[in-house]
């Protein structure tokens, strides 16, 4: 330290002291305006501007990005946060992008003004970056600089709120709680999502690459609306599940024949929610402990899915074959009672939002105790392609909007004959040549015909997609309390 800036510091710190006993930063003032050499002065009034702040009708809030060594929730918060507030009239910005992140990042440069509105209170937004620190005899020091960290004894990166002081509590109250909350939010929709999948009681993790939106799902257009409502609606939810001391769960069931879509629908789902995907093999889970394990490490805003349950769980005989394989009890053996109401009990208390997502070819080969009412809370016909789905399909693989020609013959075909989505769609993928695409299509729908083969009846997997039951939300945790009590074991 050279000699003229110890002086600065001693005397900075000596007016600090004395501004402080005797209680005005005015004191202060004068003798640095009256006493000090010109060059003092400049670094001085930098170290008093905090404190003379309250002379005016502004106030100040400083949020460093480290505070005694650990970092500032509020700060990355607030960083996050002003990313989405960035506008055209912010003339140096800058632009990162990290492995976790889906999306760049703008952000302002150093010195850079922002100004944000919250509930009429116009506030301004500065960023302070200390320059390099080029050694520890050069080095920048405390200065007056609010950015300073003693406990790291550096410069951090520092905001600087300014708004009328008539807002003080507004803004410790609701804009910084506020802007805790949002940030919360944006992290969560720019995440990569995860897909996890179970092996040895625990799980292991990949991106979650499902191309899937419910855009570009092929599915009956009242069918989708109901599904996307009622899944914003449950995600808005938080108190009033917290009121009535309920898992903030939903479970949907879906059903239907192969290549119907179930698969594609939870992709849609996790895409539109940002939720992780839990994918549960319960055949490499053996038993209810197990089965906790795996449930208890996961995280929140996550979609559960139990894929071909008629599969996966035949509990009679397993348990039959287990008998004299294992010396555990058979309490502790996998059940769907042991899954169902752990999974009540777990997330009742985490207060988490979760999504349980079962799949079926066979939904009358599922267990009663599954289908009874209150169990999942929408059951979804996953069915052959109709007509709705068939353009949806034309135009998420031939971005093909208008009317064609062979329209009308492929869509009486489809009525009479069961393909599934996933038939209509390989069809369409073999050609980028939507009338080449066509004709194969109509050739495999004739075909059908002919052979008499798929042909529609009236059993409830003929139908094209339908929403089979919406369990009554309200009724169902009424109802619930009741259940719990009458539980089969099974
Ligand atoms: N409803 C649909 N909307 C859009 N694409 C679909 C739809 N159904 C099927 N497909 C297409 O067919 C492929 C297979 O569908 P998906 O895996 O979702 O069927 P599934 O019902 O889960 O079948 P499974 O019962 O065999 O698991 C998908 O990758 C997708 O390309
Ligand atoms: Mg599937």
């Amino acid at each position: 330290m050279d000699s003229q800036t110890k002086a600065v510091e001693s005397t900075k710190n000596y007016l600090t002291t004395a501004a402080s006993i005797v209680g005005s930063a005015m004191l202060a003032h004068t003798i640095v305006k009256d006493y000090l050499p010109k060059e003092l002065r400049t670094i001085i009034f930098s170290a008093f501007h905090y404190s003379f702040g309250r002379f005016s009708t502004e106030h100040t809030i400083v949020i460093k990005e480290a505070e005694d060594l650990s970092s500032n929730e509020l700060y990355d918060a607030s960083s996050t946060y002003l990313q989405t507030r960035i506008s055209s009239n912010i003339r140096r910005l800058r632009a990162s992008k990290n492995k976790e992140k889906k999306s760049i990042t703008l952000s302002l440069d150093d010195g850079e003004e922002l100004i944000d509105d919250f509930q009429g209170v116009k506030y301004k937004w500065q960023l302070k970056i200390p320059k390099e620190n080029h050694g520890s005899n050069h080095g920048r020091h405390y200065g007056g600089n609010p950015g300073w960290d003693f406990s790291s004894n550096r410069e951090v990166r520092w905001f600087k709120v300014t708004f009328h002081k008539k807002y003080k509590d507004v803004t410790v109250d609701s804009y910084l709680p506020h802007i805790l909350e949002k940030a919360k939010e944006i992290k969560a929709a720019d995440r990569r999502l995860k897909l996890y999948m179970n092996h040895n009681d625990g799980w292991k993790a990949i991106d979650l690459q499902h191309p899937a939106t419910f855009e570009t799902l092929a599915m009956e257009a009242d069918l989708k609306k109901t599904i996307l409502e009622d899944l914003t609606r449950f995600i808005q939810r938080k108190e009033y599940y917290k009121k009535i001391g309920k898992a903030w769960k939903r479970g949907y069931l879906l059903f239907g024949p192969p290549g119907t879509g179930k698969s594609t629908l939870i992709g849609a789902m996790a895409n539109y929610l940002k939720f992780d995907i839990y994918d549960l093999n319960l055949g490499e889970v053996r038993m209810n402990s197990g089965l906790n394990r795996l449930l208890v490490g996961m995280k929140n805003k996550s979609l559960l899915v139990i894929e071909d349950i008629d599969c996966s769980i035949d509990f009679k005989n397993r348990n039959k074959d287990k008998k004299n394989e294992s010396n555990k009890s058979h309490n502790d053996e996998i059940s769907l009672s042991g899954l169902l109401n752990f999974i009540d009990g777990l997330w009742s208390t985490s207060g988490e939002e979760r999504i349980i997502v079962f799949t079926t070819n066979y939904k009358e080969k599922l267990d009663p105790a599954l289908l009874r009412p209150g169990r999942m809370d929408m059951h979804i016909h996953m069915g052959y392609c109709g007509p709705n789905s068939f353009r949806v399909l034309v135009s998420n693989y031939h971005a093909w909007h208008d009317e064609h020609p062979m329209f009308e013959e492929i869509e009486s075909l489809l009525k009479e004959v069961k393909a599934t989505p996933a038939e209509v769609a390989e069809q369409l993928m073999r050609s980028d040549t939507i009338d080449v695409a066509l004709e194969g299509l109509l050739q495999l729908l004739q075909g059908k015909r002919n052979k008499g083969q798929g042909k529609k009846g009236n059993g409830e997997d003929d139908k094209d997609e339908k929403l089979v039951r919406v369990e009554n939300e309200e009724e169902r945790l009424e109802s619930s309390a009741e259940d719990h009590e009458t539980e089969e074991v099974l």
